[in-house]
């Protein structure tokens, strides 16, 4: 059995991992933690989570609760994410990261520090997202410089970074596709007399209302057609599953940097 450890247990994910945790057969919850000085701080976990009673109690910061567990799943924000990434890599203990927003510099940092621990980090744990990820690189290299290709993703009105994490691996992948870099022919904002699209942009645009769980929408559009590749989200509980499958996964791993591609066996396809 693995002892899972939840960063942000009371947060809108953390919830729904330590329900996921419960559901698995392989994991086990043994700590959770939020910020020192949090309400949350002292609640029962398995109460919060809409478990009952499980006797983890919410521990005030990492360092707490970092020997009640084996891996550690992360959906918090990416400072702190960055900060347990160092403490997991010193205490060499697995980590889950599904929190978004992280930096190229961030994102380098944590290449790095993978050397002294196994971790997983991807921008979504959804199966069908992994699946679309991998359709939208294929469909671009198909239809090629012919197709416009736009991106729109929809998400709560409490998610604080845009575009979605996701949204930014469907461009990648898109540019890819098609020989580009996303770094190069992004483009996120558009107003005002901007002129003709340019052949090669990507435009990836964000919807943030209400309590839209997370909707992305890749557009493949050519003279007098269009494809578009959707997935929806109706609730969490396919992030926080993906999640747990991968914490599950990592169990006797090498230490390294791994996607939910390997997860799920999907690198090669
Ligand atoms: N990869 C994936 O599949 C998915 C990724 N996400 C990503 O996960 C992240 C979290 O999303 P969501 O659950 O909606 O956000 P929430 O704000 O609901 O949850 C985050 C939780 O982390 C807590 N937190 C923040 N800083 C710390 C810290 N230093 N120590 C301990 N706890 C901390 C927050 O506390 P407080 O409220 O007090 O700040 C909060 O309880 C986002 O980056 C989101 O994009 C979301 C869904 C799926
Ligand atoms: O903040 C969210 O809610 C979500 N964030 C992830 C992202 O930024 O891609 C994944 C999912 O869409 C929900």
């Amino acid at each position: 059995m693995m002892r899972v450890i939840v960063a942000g247990a009371a947060g809108r994910m953390g919830r729904r991992v330590g329900v996921m945790v419960d559901r698995h057969p392989d994991l086990v919850y043994g700590g959770a933690f939020e910020v020192p000085g949090s309400p949350a701080v002292g609640s029962d976990a398995g109460e919060l989570a809409g478990l009952g009673r499980n006797g983890v109690l919410i521990g005030a910061g990492f360092e707490s609760v970092i020997e009640d567990g084996d891996v550690i799943i992360d959906f918090t924000f990416h400072e702190a994410t960055m900060s347990f990434a160092r403490l997991a890599a010193d205490h060499h203990k697995a980590m889950v990261i599904g929190t978004t927003g992280l930096s190229g510099d961030q994102l380098a940092e944590l290449a790095e520090l993978s050397a002294h621990f196994p971790c997983v980090q991807a921008p979504n744990m959804s199966v069908c997202v992994n699946v679309l990820f991998k359709l939208v690189k294929k469909t671009a290299a198909i239809l090629g410089n012919d197709f416009d290709i736009e991106i729109l993703e929809a998400h709560h009105n409490k998610k604080k970074d845009a575009p979605s994490g996701t949204a930014l691996k469907l461009g990648e992948l898109a540019a890819e596709g098609v020989g580009r870099r996303l770094a190069d022919v992004g483009v996120y904002e558009r107003s005002g007399i901007i002129g003709e699209r340019t052949s090669q942009e990507i435009g990836i645009q964000s919807i943030r209302a209400a309590d839209i769980v997370g909707e992305h929408t890749v557009f493949f559009a050519g003279p007098g057609e269009r494809l578009e590749l959707t997935h929806r989200a109706q609730t969490r509980d396919h992030f926080a599953r993906g999640a747990t499958i991968a914490a599950a996964w990592l169990a006797g791993k090498p230490n390294g940097l791994y996607s939910m591609f390997d997860v799920l066996d999907l690198q090669d396809l």
